[in-house]
């Protein structure tokens, strides 16, 4: 328990972030006219080392030729071991148009690589008389990360959403896997002959999600590689859902519109959650903190948890 209120997240719908290489501005249109919430045009590692300067360039040129609508615009600049961060932050902030939201940084490992990058970012917004302030976003994919992930999540007032990069991440744990999110074909319990799988992602969502909501973060799931496999994408979203995450990448457009339905609240979840909230406004002009619903307790904190849906809902109803 804290005397301290939980800070609330950024309010904003977040459901579906769509990634593209810089390398492929024929694909800027098609992502702007997407379902997805937020884009996330990549100067990383989805392009080549020979390509980032005229990654870096399109990326510029679309920020303000391409109508990205409401969607928030966030651009994924290289990781800080790389030569080419540095270049992308100072082009970007003196180059681009102020339609950009937001700046991605990969491969965060401790608080002090956010703070690199604010102190780069507040000195060109002040030099060059940028009035609108751009917002990061970060991810954890690595060893590092996920253990100072809560030192990360405090960083700066500039954080508003914090993701998980399976793939990096599962290379920095050594996992003995190549597969990008979902189900791992050797990560099962045995029972009575019978194998039952379980989640390796598990923990690093979970870790994720507390540092985020600790410090107002937005926790987001990150790829999963497999886009041919729709029910497999769903069910990891599911679960990224469950355990308090708010959206999820798509790393391909067929799944946008998964990611856009599982997070978004479904009609039986938000009229149950409303059932909850008259139950318990009931209870309470009887002076009862606690009730039955459908056979099953509900209290106080069954108010917050409904609470939590409804809002949901009405963020994105109101998008
Ligand atoms: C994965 C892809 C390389 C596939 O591209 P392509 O072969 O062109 O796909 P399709 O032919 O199936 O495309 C069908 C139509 O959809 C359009 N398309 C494809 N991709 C996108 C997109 N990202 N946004 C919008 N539209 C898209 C095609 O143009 C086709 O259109 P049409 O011809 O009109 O029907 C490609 O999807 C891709 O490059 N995806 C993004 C890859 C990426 O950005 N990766 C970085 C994020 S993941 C990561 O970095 C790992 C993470 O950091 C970690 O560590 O976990
Ligand atoms: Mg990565």
């Amino acid at each position: 328990m804290s005397f301290r209120i939980q800070p609330t997240a950024p309010a904003r719908p977040n459901r579906c972030q769509l990634f593209g290489p810089g390398s492929r501005p024929a694909l800027f249109e098609k992502m702007a006219a997407s379902a997805a919430d937020v884009i996330n045009l990549d100067l990383e590692d989805s392009v080549a080392p020979a390509d980032k300067d005229i990654a870096r360039a399109n990326i510029i040129a679309a920020i303000s030729d391409v109508d990205w609508g409401s969607k928030l615009l966030s651009v994924r600049i290289n990781s800080l071991d790389t030569p080419y961060w540095y270049r992308d932050v100072v082009d970007l902030l003196e180059q681009a148009g102020d339609r950009l939201d937001q700046i991605m940084i990969p491969k965060v490992g401790c608080a002090a690589d956010v703070y690199a990058v604010d102190a780069l970012v507040s000195a060109i917004e002040a030099a060059k008389g940028r009035s609108k302030r751009i917002s990061f976003e970060v991810i954890i994919e690595s060893a590092a990360g996920l253990s100072h992930v809560e030192e990360i999540a405090a960083s700066s007032p500039r954080l508003q959403a914090m993701s998980l990069g399976a793939a990096d991440f599962a290379a920095s744990m050594g996992m003995q896997t190549t597969g990008i999110g979902g189900t791992q074909e050797n990560y099962y319990m045995l029972r009575d002959g019978v194998q039952h799988w379980s989640d390796p992602w598990h923990w690093a969502q979970a870790a994720i999600v507390a540092a985020c909501r600790t410090h107002g973060i937005l926790p987001v799931d990150g790829p999963f590689g497999d886009f041919s496999d729709d029910e497999g994408y769903r069910a990891q979203a599911r679960r990224s859902a469950t355990l308090g995450m708010v959206g999820k990448w798509a790393i391909h457009p067929k799944q946008i519109g998964i990611a856009n339905e599982v997070f978004t609240p479904s009609e039986a979840q938000v009229a149950e959650a409303r059932e909850i909230l008259a139950a318990m406004d009931a209870a309470n002009t009887k002076g009862e903190g606690a009730t039955v619903y459908k056979g099953r307790l509900v209290d106080i904190a069954s108010i917050k948890q409904a609470q939590v849906i409804v809002r949901q809902s009405e963020l994105i109803q109101g998008a």
